[in-house]
């Protein structure tokens, strides 16, 4: 496992940041343009201010989502709407260049639609982990964790709700993933991750970069 430690969750948005710059420099370099996927929940919102100030070739540069909560894109709980008023609408990225999760339709059909606006191959995809051990909307006990394809609707029956979110294969076929981990609710199952437990569903995430804050980070005994 690789994985860096730092002081906050500022601190931790800081190195998202620093990682989605020096990516989309080489994937623009090598290959003309940088599709990267973000995630919701309340830790990317640092990685997301920090990266309003940041070199990067906007222009060249396509957003999409590893899940969303269905609901519209102007309601408080979608992940669109994090990444818009923190970032997207504060840099010179072309709006038909942002590819956001369609929350608002019926779950099954926004899944089948985002599968053919997803492109051959993302270069790097934001992740978080929830205290139950669970990435994008992908919850333990769910049907999501072993459907095929690259997007899936997901029933999580412990919030009652519907979820959109990319399936394992669509995570692990990206060039790079990168997980962001912040607060001392996340502790536990972060050792029991890095004890190599294997009863996550994060834990399913192929080689993964850990961006951790040191509450997170708190009960690890980390050799890596
Ligand atoms: O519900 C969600 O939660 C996870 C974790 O979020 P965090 O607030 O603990 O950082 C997030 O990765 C996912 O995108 C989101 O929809």
């Amino acid at each position: 496992m690789r994985t860096r430690v730092f002081t906050s969750p500022a601190d931790v948005g800081i190195g998202g940041a620093d990682v989605f710059e020096r990516a989309a420099s080489e994937a623009i370099g090598e290959r003309g343009a940088f599709h990267v996927a973000l995630s919701g929940g309340s830790t990317p919102k640092f990685m997301y201010e920090a990266l309003r100030a940041r070199q990067v070739d906007w222009e060249r540069v396509h957003v999409y989502f590893s899940d969303e909560r269905c609901v519209p894109p102007d309601s408080n709980d979608s992940n669109f709407k994090l990444a818009h008023d923190e970032l997207l609408e504060h840099v010179p990225i072309p709006d038909a260049q942002v590819h956001r999760m369609e929350g608002e339709r019926e779950p099954e059909e926004a899944a089948r639609r985002y599968e053919d606006v997803l492109p051959e191959r993302l270069d790097l995809v934001f992740l978080g982990m929830g205290d139950d051990g669970h990435t994008a909307s992908l919850f333990p006990g769910t049907t999501a964790l072993t459907a095929g394809g690259r997007t899936t609707a997901n029933f999580v029956g412990k919030l009652g709700v519907w979820r959109l979110t990319f399936t394992f294969g669509e995570i692990n076929s990206a060039r790079e993933k990168v997980l962001l981990v912040a607060g001392a609710s996340k502790a536990g199952v972060l050792r029991e991750v890095y004890e190599g437990k294997r009863i996550y569903p994060v834990e399913d995430v192929d080689a993964p970069l850990w961006l951790l804050d040191e509450a997170a980070s708190a009960s690890l005994n980390r050799t890596a």
